[in-house]
């Protein structure tokens, strides 16, 4: 069984974070593996308070796993501070990882900072270097480059800057902007377009960790990238298709092995 980590937060409601990758590895037929850098006191409403996990500990978990245990595939999702970006990414290359995914996680859907300002800079130097795929929604991408973003051609033009920053490749998705739901993919030569009708929903908390989630499973699974991230988009649809009505807020995508059937990759 192929076996991928999730170096991320907590969600106490379980729609986001560790406990969104973890289900979402189930649901691929994967072994799922965490490493917690921080812990999120959060519902459907949104985030109430957030301690970070010191950098010492996140440190030991992840010696803990790659001594012990071979790693297909990660994803990194919640870093909060600059010390902790340091540690993994001092860890990350003294076990030389491959296959990394990279969500570039900043603010939560309900305004709540998840990565500290001063450690924007630490993300973009430390760890966008080391991503096989960085995986930034717009406001994101538009903090990375400076830039805003307001059409598919802004979209093109900080794919290119933000790859210029050292990911092997990145998946800048469209869910904030109107209209179709349109992801694109660009690897420094060709721009691959990911697209899915917007879905009337307003349960839409924790796509991009599940979206990254998913991508890390399917790489661990020796699909090449444009299959694997085709195969994610269609996962993360059918998973904000069916997403539930849980909570007073933004409910959560939903997991099931039959979505990931019905996304065409039984098989693999
Ligand atoms: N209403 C929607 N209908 C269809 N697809 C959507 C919708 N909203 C988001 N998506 C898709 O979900 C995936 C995650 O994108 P999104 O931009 O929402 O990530 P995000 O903002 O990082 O999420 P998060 O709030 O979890 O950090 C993308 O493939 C995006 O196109
Ligand atoms: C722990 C955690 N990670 C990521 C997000 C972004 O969706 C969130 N809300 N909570």
């Amino acid at each position: 069984m192929k076996k991928v980590l999730t170096i991320a937060g907590s969600d106490t409601c379980g729609g986001a974070g560790i406990q969104a990758d973890l289900k979402t590895f189930a649901a691929h037929g994967v072994y799922g593996m965490s490493v917690i850098t921080a812990v999120t006191a959060q519902n459907t409403q949104g985030v109430i308070a957030v301690q970070d996990i010191k950098p010492e500990i996140i440190g030991k978990q992840i010696d803990a796993i790659f001594e012990d245990i071979e790693v297909d595939a990660l994803k990194i999702g919640m870093v909060s501070v600059s010390e902790t970006i340091e540690t993994i990414r001092d860890r990350l290359i003294e076990h030389n990882v491959k296959r990394i995914v990279l969500d570039p996680v900043m603010i939560s859907k309900s305004g709540y900072p998840l990565l500290k300002e001063d450690a924007r800079k630490a993300l973009i130097t430390n760890l966008l270097p080391l991503a096989t795929i960085v995986t930034p929604n717009i406001p994101e991408a538009e903090t990375i480059t400076g830039r805003p973003i307001l059409n598919l051609r802004d979209v093109k033009e900080a794919a290119k800057i933000i790859l210029s920053l050292g990911p092997a490749c990145v998946l800048l998705k469209g869910g904030h902007l109107e209209g179709t739901a349109t992801d694109i993919l660009f690897d420094g030569k060709v721009f691959s377009e990911f697209k899915a009708p917007r879905l009337n929903t307003k349960n839409t908390h924790g796509t991009g960790c599940t979206l990254s989630a998913s991508i890390a499973a399917n790489l661990a699974k020796d699909m090449e990238m444009t299959r694997a991230v085709e195969a994610s988009k269609k996962y993360i649809t059918m998973a904000i298709e069916h997403s539930l009505e849980i909570g007073k807020g933004v409910g959560p995508t939903h997991h099931f092995y039959e979505i990931y059937k019905k996304a065409g990759m039984m098989d693999e």
